[in-house]
């Protein structure tokens, strides 16, 4: 999702979208706190001014030999403008503490609800790594630049601007003398951000990458283990962070430019500040004295620092840009499924799906489907079986509106399911898959998931359908770890069919539900799934023929293309595929059974 930027101004035009974009949604609801941290960071500026004033006052009571009393008053004027540029210090970062992460937790909660409203296809092809980044670090660092960085600048700008009004208004000739040196400033900053701008986009692309390494490394540990992969990994997972090294040094060698830059600017003007000051005051012709010279110097030290900051704000804003325009991104993107205007949940899910024609390809130049018919009746049992890649799994993501038909239609009680409300054609479905979603809690809160609201009473029984009850009563609370990784797939497996009781939905899906069970097992959980599926349309997903034999009504799929129907005698009668692949297959577990 990287944006070429090209060598330019400091603010593109995408950038500048970007930033009206993230002022009006989440900065402009609070212009009132916004208000308020600009009127104290404008005070700040104005006590310095007012430092100045004094200072040159002071030094006049000095040199002109006012009175004592005098003197000790301008003191303690200063002691008192600094004490309230002390309070205001403090009461400025928390307010914008405040305001930022509150904006950043806002743009982070509309992230996660666009997400979850995006297209299963985005996920499947947008790596874990890329979306963590974006949740996590990108948005983290731009509510720190935000609520820190811009309001120092903001203050900082305005102690400039002040500081400068009040220099100019005193000595213009000596601050025109000073801004000589602006132009070669601002050429240099300009360099700096388009470099800047280049590294930060591949730091964050080299980011994503790792995180990606890390995760496929954690999730594989088993395999790694194994295969005694553990050097390949750490080479792959140390390389990667090399590759950050090499671009981080890059990027902060660029942003280090503005520095020395500004301090060599800064040692050239006070060089001509004091040479021409100094010729001026000795000069009789002018009315300049030595106060005004030392005063003026000194407003030059005031304004210098907060410049520098200045100049250093807009090159790590650069690097910013790149983070909002990356965050942005995600802003943009819209589901392709999604209600139409007119959708209805007036349908009954018991009625029969029925697919018409049905065309459908993952990509233009893959077509799975085309022309493919099939009627999964209400209230009985139909099986889909077929060879492995036949398009038995895209079935079941076409009827839940996973992915949208290219042609012909899905009807679920005669109406076409893209005419249907899609949280309520979901809520018409219990799903047990292989892949099944296992959190690292205990394994009563990995049932509950499903039906948060569901009774303790519920959840038992849900639990001794799947029979895992008394699994529950040995471990108790004890989390199930990462991903499940202490529970063996036959537990998972039940898990998925204990959420699938207790959601108790009007359709089932069972996505090879059984296979990770072994025999004993899966005879008791086949008995629950039947119990599971009474009065229900269920549709069943299988390699193993013999959880398909009871089935009502069988499809045969190869190719993507439908190749036999029928019951299961029926089928075997005909002697075609599915009575090779059954008598295939049970001869395999006859041998299985005989080795033993
Ligand atoms: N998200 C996807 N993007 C692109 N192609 C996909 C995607 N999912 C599946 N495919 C391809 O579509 C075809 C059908 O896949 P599908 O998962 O429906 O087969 P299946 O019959 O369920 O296979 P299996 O029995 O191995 O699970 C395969 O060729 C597969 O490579």
């Amino acid at each position: 999702m990287a944006k070429t930027r090209k060598k330019g101004p400091l603010f593109t035009p995408v950038d500048k979208v970007n930033i009206g974009w993230f002022f009006r949604k989440y900065l402009r609801p609070k212009l009132g706190w916004l208000g308020l941290i600009f009127v104290l960071i404008l005070a700040q500026g104005v006590v310095y001014q007012q430092f100045l004033a004094m200072t040159e006052e002071g030094l006049r009571v000095i040199f002109d030999s006012g009175t004592i009393r005098e003197l000790l008053i301008i003191c303690a004027m200063v002691f008192g403008l600094f004490t309230f540029r002390a309070v205001t210090s403090y009461v400025v970062p928390r307010v914008s503490a405040i305001v930022a992460n509150d904006a950043i937790y806002q743009m982070r909660r509309d992230l996660i609800a666009r997400l979850m409203r995006l297209d299963l296809a985005f996920f499947e092809r947008t790596p874990s790594s890329e979306v963590i980044l974006r949740l996590y670090r990108q948005a983290d660092q731009l509510g720190l630049f935000i609520g820190q960085s811009t309001v120092n600048a903001a203050r900082d700008a305005l102690t400039v601007i002040i500081v400068s009004a009040w220099l100019i208004w005193q000595q213009p000739f000596l601050f025109g003398v000073s801004i000589l040196v602006m132009p070669v400033i601002i050429g240099i900053m300009l360099v700096t951000s388009h470099f800047v701008k280049k590294f930060q986009q591949s730091a964050e692309d080299s980011f994503g990458a790792y995180i990606n390494d890390i995760e496929e490394m954690t999730g594989g540990m088993r395999t790694v283990k194994i295969a005694g992969q553990e050097e390949v990994e750490q080479a792959r997972l140390t390389e990667a962070t090399g590759l950050i090294k090499r671009l981080l040094i890059r990027l902060q060698t660029a942003q280090a430019v503005v520095m020395p830059t500004l301090d060599m600017a800064s040692a050239i003007v006070y060089m001509l500040v004091i040479g021409i000051g100094g010729y001026i005051v000795l000069d009789p012709a002018y009315d300049v004295d030595g106060a005004d010279i030392v005063t003026f110097l000194l407003g030059l030290v005031i304004v210098f620092d907060p410049a520098r900051r200045v100049a250093q704000f807009f090159v790590t804003l650069q690097a910013n840009l790149i983070l909002l325009g990356s965050i942005r991104d995600y802003y943009t993107l819209e589901p392709t499924i999604k209600d139409a205007p007119d959708a209805t949940d007036d349908f009954d899910p018991r009625g029969d799906l029925v697919f018409e024609d049905v065309t459908f390809g993952y990509s233009d130049d893959q077509p799975l489907f085309h022309g493919l018919n099939l009627t999964l009746t209400g209230g009985k049992t139909t099986a889909i079986v077929g060879s492995t890649g036949s398009g038995k799994t895209t079935i079941l993501s076409l009827l839940a509106r996973l992915y949208e038909v290219q042609g012909g239609a899905i009807t679920l009680d005669g109406k076409d399911i893209r005419s249907l409300k899609v949280r309520a054609l979901r809520n018409s479905f219990s799903v047990v898959a292989q892949d099944i979603v296992i959190f690292n809690k205990s394994i009563w809160e990995n049932i509950r998931y499903i039906r948060p609201d569901a009774t303790e009473d519920e959840i038992w029984e849900a639990a001794e359908n799947a029979e895992i009850a008394d699994l529950i009563r040995r471990r108790g609370d004890a989390p199930v770890g990462p991903k499940g990784a202490q529970l063996s797939g036959g537990q998972k497996q039940r898990i998925a069919i204990a959420r699938a009781f207790l959601r108790d939905a009007p359709i089932v899906i069972l996505d090879e539900a059984t296979s990770a069970l072994d025999q004993q097992t899966e005879d008791r959980i086949t008995r629950a799934l039947a119990r599971l599926g009474d009065g229900k349309t269920t549709i069943t997903v299988a390699h193993r023929m013999s959880t398909v034999k009871a089935a009502d009504q069988i499809y045969v799929l190869e190719s993507g293309k439908l190749v036999e129907q029928g019951t299961h005698a029926t089928l075997i009668a005909q002697g075609g595929l599915y009575a090779t692949m059954f008598t295939a297959q049970r001869d395999g577990f006859d041998r299985e059974k005989a080795d033993d």
